[in-house]
């Protein structure tokens, strides 16, 4: 018997809405087999900030700590000071937790939708950096809400950081049968922080010499993104590249509601959280209408994390078969379906 213990953070919006599903479709994956997930729920968000001011303190961040892995919905919420939970909550466990590696993973399954009218066979990962960037709040404003206003928000990049996640990336590649790696930067204007990601790869490289690689200003990445997408097999790049572009990866390959993530620690010095690629949804939020494949895919990646491979193929399978058949139309097909009957038809397909 393996037993894990799972921290839950469904968080803001339709963040309790979708991990509500992710859960049900783990209990349906772990069904029959010698591996259990105890549960602990951390009533964090706009709720508790409303309530006490808090956003993660010290006490809930020991909490989570002692658990194997965590399990968020989304974080954010429009009564909420845009920023005050993103960052004193969300990016504070990426960064305390030191999830150094973003896993976004981008395939467009058999029969599911692209608005490109030739996608080609996408199946690419982005390795996004986890904990440094623009995010990590280096900056401030001067003379604030006069004609003088200055605001400053610098890109924090260190060799330590670059390098970690670029040796991850290529250790990603050097797996998959493309072996291909894209620097994606614009280090022909950002020439301090984006020389040193050029450097770096240049680096790394020699150590994996089955894995080529290019690069992409990140302006021209976004056109490829959208004329061949099928050319890309694993990106590296740096916080907010990285987010930006792995929603339009989404856009590209079955929509937000598909796309799933893994906030990697991968010197396992704390749990690891897996969490849709999509945010709290404000605009949706409370209608029962949100797509909760994106979270039951980050549960499999979760499953393929902790070493479980056939569990996490089948969640994915499962995704992958529902997603086919709605577009396809047919018995699940008929209608738009709620949250809660599209975790159902994939938690039956994960029981198969
Ligand atoms: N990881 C996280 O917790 C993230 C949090 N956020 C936060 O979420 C809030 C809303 O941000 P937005 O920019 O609106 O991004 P968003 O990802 O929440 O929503 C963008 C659009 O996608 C749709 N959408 C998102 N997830 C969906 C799903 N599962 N099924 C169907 N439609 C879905 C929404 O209805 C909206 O039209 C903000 O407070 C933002 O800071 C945003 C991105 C990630
Ligand atoms: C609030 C952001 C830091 C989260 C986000 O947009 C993301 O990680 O994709
Ligand atoms: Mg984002």
């Amino acid at each position: 018997m393996t037993t894990y213990r799972l921290a839950v953070v469904a968080g803001d919006g339709i963040g309790p809405e979708v991990v509500a599903e992710g859960l049900k479709c783990l209990a349906a994956a772990t069904e029959g087999t010698d591996i259990t997930f105890e549960t602990t729920e951390f009533d964090l968000g706009a709720k508790r900030w409303h309530a006490t001011g808090e956003t993660l303190t010290d006490a809930d961040l020991e909490a989570i700590k002692g658990h194997d892995v965590i399990l968020l919905g989304a974080i954010g919420d429009p009564t909420v000071p845009s920023g005050v939970l993103e960052r004193g909550l969300l990016l504070k466990l990426r960064f305390e937790l030191d999830q150094y590696v973003n896993l976004r993973p981008s395939r467009l399954y058999p029969g599911e939708v692209s608005p490109l009218s030739e996608p080609g066979d996408i199946d690419f990962v982005v390795v996004r950096e986890g904990t440094e960037g623009p995010y990590v709040g280096n900056g401030g404003a001067l003379r604030v809400d006069t004609p003088h206003e200055i605001a400053t928000e610098v890109s924090v990049n260190t060799r330590h950081g670059v390098e970690r996640v670029v040796r991850y990336a290529f250790s990603v590649a050097t797996g998959r049968e493309r072996k291909h790696v894209t620097l994606v930067h614009k280090h022909n204007v950002l020439v301090h922080a984006g020389h040193l990601w050029r450097r770096t790869v240049e680096a790394v490289a020699p150590e994996f010499p089955d894995v080529t690689w290019d690069y992409l200003h990140v302006d021209a990445a976004t056109i490829k993104l959208v004329t061949a997408p099928a050319s890309f097999d694993v990106i590296v790049t740096d916080n907010l590249f990285g987010d930006i572009l792995t929603d339009e990866a989404a856009a590209i390959s079955g929509g937000i509601g598909l796309a799933a993530s893994g906030n990697v620690n991968p010197d396992k010095t704390g749990p690891s959280m897996f969490e849709p690629v999509h945010g709290s949804a404000p605009d949706i939020a409370g209608e029962g209408i949100a797509d909760p494949s994106a979270t039951v895919l980050s549960v499999g990646m979760m499953l393929d994390f902790l070493g479980h491979k056939e569990l996490a193929q089948k969640v994915e399978d499962a995704v992958a078969a529902d997603a086919a058949a709605k577009v396809a139309g047919g018995a699940e097909g008929n209608g738009p379906r709620s949250t809660s009957q599209v975790g159902d038809a994939i938690a039956a397909r994960i029981r198969g």
